[in-house]
């Protein structure tokens, strides 16, 4: 079994991003860059849960293999590829391991129930929120593998998002404001609606609420408030337990303060988004429109238009999730859709109340992405491959989102790009991932066989957001919003307007009216003087009061306009980049082609060259094939001498008188014998050397002979075929010679039949005439044709044949 090193996996589609642009995210690596955070910024890795769903009826009566997913233990799952699966082909071939482990912050099994996973996964953001901070949980995985489930439940078993309601109304208790004049604005501020708008507030709930049914239905089942809405309509009543630990941090009533509650609901489809609680989406005549993502001036990215409900108890909460989930489908119906398409966001949005001013807002968020797996191309097409383009675009944006944090964080030094601004989703989240706010993931998968290759890539997608380090910083989200400031450097503007109070002291008297206006008073009448410069002072306080507010707002305005500018223009310099690199991407692999084209012709050519250089005619290889027996001949004939004089040699003389006399010519024989031997040696070496070649090449021809001969056998059974054919034909053909022959001999035979007529015709002619009978016969009409051949026809007939004969 393998093992799976998380830090090195990284099964993601996921390109490489090198832009110099950078998030706020710090790096947590060294020790000196951990000095530059602020004191009382926090960090942690982002929490990853997974969850296994359990094992439907259909699926456990499937005779699919089940023990693609072992729970190791609490934080160790293994994933074993079943039979059929793209993963265990690829192993079978040696690319990849059949086994992957993945570690989570904590694993929750079939049997694990919603109340323990939102204690488990959920408390720590829960009371960040209650705090004033950020939270975001998004769940990720394939389709069916219980991510609605998870955020929303059902009505038995009530998900996280119901959890969350009823705990925040809990914790506000008493301390609930009523008023609706205070309603959030742009991303982190908050506004005052005057009297007129607080009553279309109040009429835009009470259309929604009447168009919710009261009673609960009971065929929808993802729905886990519905059944607080029925039985929970007071705060008091609340069925849904949960840790109470939670909430001690701010016991009720401590400092007087008031908290509303906001809640906005949409999702996210084909890149547009679209706002679920918008009552003319249940019309189905009606388009709904598309909300436009802006820039709030500080860098938050928030919807425009979209519509916030102030809720005041868990019912109300309850309602408008039913609303939106019924509006998510009809719009996912009318357009023949699945709603898992969709990425749905369900926000609050808790605003603490000072008196009658808004003194600290925080958000929680929860999205139900839509299902990951990836666009199969041979069913997807048409609106189906954009809408799948565009979900793996989305989820493949966050997953390159994810990645470079980690990269940024884990390299320390380098910080590459970003790119959160290239999908809605990951713009709307941008703040949170860059540590204005908690963000966890809880990963769904189920456990079967026929979904391995998708969920393995949901793990691996998974391994590397648990890498990503979250620095949070300890300040209340809006000490981050934009703000304008006076002389004295307090700011003027207080929850996106100006502020009366500092607007007071920024315009004080002295700093607006300058001495040049006091001279001119010199040349009235003290009393009318008093009078004039009284009404004019005050005109001209209030003139410039609105000047300068004018002044302000302009600022703001093109502050915020320039901000947008710049964006903007990042964004085109960003795809502008992006056009280039795969217009370089695609001339690199054009190049590549041409460069291997011109290999493989190389190669080719010198291939050919070979097999010319090699080939050797067939009278070329007899001749050599003589020389080289000759030679073979001529190294036996010297071998044999070369024994003979050797043998010589070793004979002792005969005349031993003649040793002494002979000793010295003996050793010059010896001499020049040796040097003979080895000359005959060498010779013998090269010409057994010359002889082994030439035994190659006889093979090598042999070989060729043997080819040639196949082919020429081939040859000689085409010939034989063809011959036989020609034999066929030549047998049509004397059949056919032998019928004109017949047709000639007949043709003879008619000419003498003509002739034989033509003579007996000349006798009848010379007989003598015969009285005409007044029948006329057949012989009568003969003779009237011979004698007047132009009038008969028979006449004309027999020449033309006789003619046709003879041609
Ligand atoms: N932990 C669980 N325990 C029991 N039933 C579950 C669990 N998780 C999911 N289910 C059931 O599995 C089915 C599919 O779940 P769900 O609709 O939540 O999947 P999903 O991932 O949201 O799918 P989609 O992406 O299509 O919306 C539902 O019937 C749900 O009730």
């Amino acid at each position: 079994m393998s093992t799976v090193d998380l830090t090195n996996e990284d099964g993601i589609n996921m390109q490489p991003v090198d832009m110099d642009m950078t998030c706020e995210i710090s790096p947590v690596s060294t020790s000196a860059q951990q000095a530059e955070q602020p004191v009382c910024a926090e960090q942690q890795t982002m929490k990853v849960y997974l969850r296994v769903r359990p094992f439907s009826k259909e699926e456990l009566s499937d005779k699919e293999d089940q023990d693609c997913v072992v729970i190791e233990n609490s934080q160790t799952v293994s994933l074993n590829a079943p039979k059929g699966s793209a993963t265990l082909k690829s192993s079978e071939k040696g690319i990849g391991m059949s086994i992957h482990k993945f570690s989570f912050s904590q694993i929750f099994g079939p049997e694990m129930q919603q109340s323990e996973l939102f204690e488990d996964t959920v408390k720590s953001q829960m009371s960040d929120f209650l705090d004033g901070k950020n939270a975001l949980i998004f769940s990720y995985g394939v389709t069916n593998a219980g991510k609605t489930y998870t955020i929303q439940g059902t009505p038995k078993q009530p998900g996280i998002l119901p959890r969350v309601l009823d705990a925040t109304f809990h914790y506000i208790g008493g301390r609930l404001h009523e008023g609706m004049y205070l309603k959030p604005y742009l991303r982190n501020d908050a506004r005052y609606l005057d009297p007129d708008q607080v009553k279309q507030e109040r009429s835009a709930k009470a259309s929604i609420f009447a168009s919710v049914k009261d009673e609960c239905d009971p065929h929808r089942a993802c729905v886990g408030l519905e059944s607080l809405s029925c039985s929970t309509t007071s705060l008091s009543s609340s069925s849904l337990s949960y840790d109470q630990t939670m909430l001690a941090s701010n016991p009720s009533g401590e400092d007087g303060s008031q908290f509303a509650l906001w809640v906005a609901f949409f999702e996210i489809y084909n890149e547009c988004v679209y706002d679920l609680l918008q009552p003319s989406l249940c019309s189905k005549s009606k388009k709904r429109a598309a909300l436009r993502v802006c820039d709030d001036g500080a860098g938050n990215a928030y919807v425009k238009d979209l519509r916030w409900i102030n809720i005041q108890t868990l019912g109300e909460a309850s309602k408008l999730l039913q609303f939106g989930n019924k509006n998510r489908s009809a719009a996912a119906t009318k357009m023949n859709q699945s709603s898992s398409r969709s990425h749905s966001i369900f926000t609050m949005k808790l605003l603490k109340i000072d008196g009658s001013s808004v003194t600290r807002i925080s958000e929680f968020s929860l999205c139900d992405l839509a299902g990951s797996e990836r666009c199969n191309k041979t069913k997807t097409f048409g609106e189906r491959l954009k809408e799948a383009g565009n979900i793996n675009n989305s989820l493949l944006i966050l997953g390159k989102c994810i990645t470079a944090l980690r990269n940024n964080q884990a390299d320390g030094i380098k910080s590459s790009y970003i790119p959160f601004r290239e999908s809605k989703l990951t713009k709307l989240f941008q703040a949170v991932f860059c540590g204005k706010g908690r963000a966890s993931m809880i990963v769904n998968i189920n456990q079967c066989a026929s979904t391995y290759d998708e969920t393995l890539h949901v793990m691996k997608f998974s391994a590397v957001a648990k890498q990503v380090v979250q620095v949070i910083a300890d300040k209340p989200l809006k000490s981050l919003a934009p703000c304008l400031v006076g002389r004295d450097g307090k700011p003027l503007l207080r929850n996106g307007v100006i502020d009366s109070q500092a607007l007071e002291c920024y315009l004080s008297e002295e700093e607006l009216l300058d001495e040049e206006d006091e001279a001119n008073m010199s040349l009235l009448s003290q009393n009318e003087h008093g009078n004039m410069i009284d009404s004019l002072r005050t005109k001209l306080l209030a003139e410039r009061r609105r000047n300068l507010v004018q002044e302000m707002e302009v600022r703001k305005e093109m502050g915020d306009a320039m901000l947008q500018q710049l964006m903007e223009s990042e964004e085109l310099r960003t795809q502008q980049i992006d056009q280039l690199k795969e217009s370089f991407q695609e001339k690199l692999e054009n190049t590549f082609e041409i460069y291997k084209d011109a290999i493989k012709e190389h190669a080719y050519q010198s291939a050919m060259n070979n097999l010319e250089d090699d080939y050797v005619p067939l009278d070329e290889f007899i001749a050599e094939q003589e020389k080289v027996e000759a030679l073979k001949r001529k190294v036996s004939a010297l071998e044999s001498s070369t024994s003979t004089t050797v043998g010589v040699c070793a004979v002792p003389t005969v005349v031993q008188s003649c040793q002494t006399r002979a000793s010295k010519a003996t050793e010059a024989t010896e001499a020049t014998e040796d040097h003979r031997s080895k000359w005959l040696y060498k010779e013998k070496c090269a010409l057994e050397s010359i002889c082994e070649d030439k035994q190659q090449l006889i093979l090598s021809l042999e070989k060729r002979l043997k080819d040639l001969s196949k082919t020429m056998q081939n040859v000689r059974d085409g010939f034989l075929e063809k011959s036989a054919d020609l034999d066929v034909l030549q047998d049509k053909a004397d059949a056919q010679t032998k019928s004109m022959e017949d047709i000639l001999r007949q043709s003879v035979e008619k000419d003498r039949e003509i002739a034989s007529l033509k003579a007996e015709l000349a006798k009848v002619s010379q007989m003598p005439p015969v009285q005409p009978k007044i029948k006329r016969g057949l012989l009568a009409n003969i003779r009237e044709a011979v004698a007047s051949p132009r009038k008969s026809s028979p006449g004309r007939t027999l020449r033309k044949t006789i003619k046709t004969t003879q041609q």
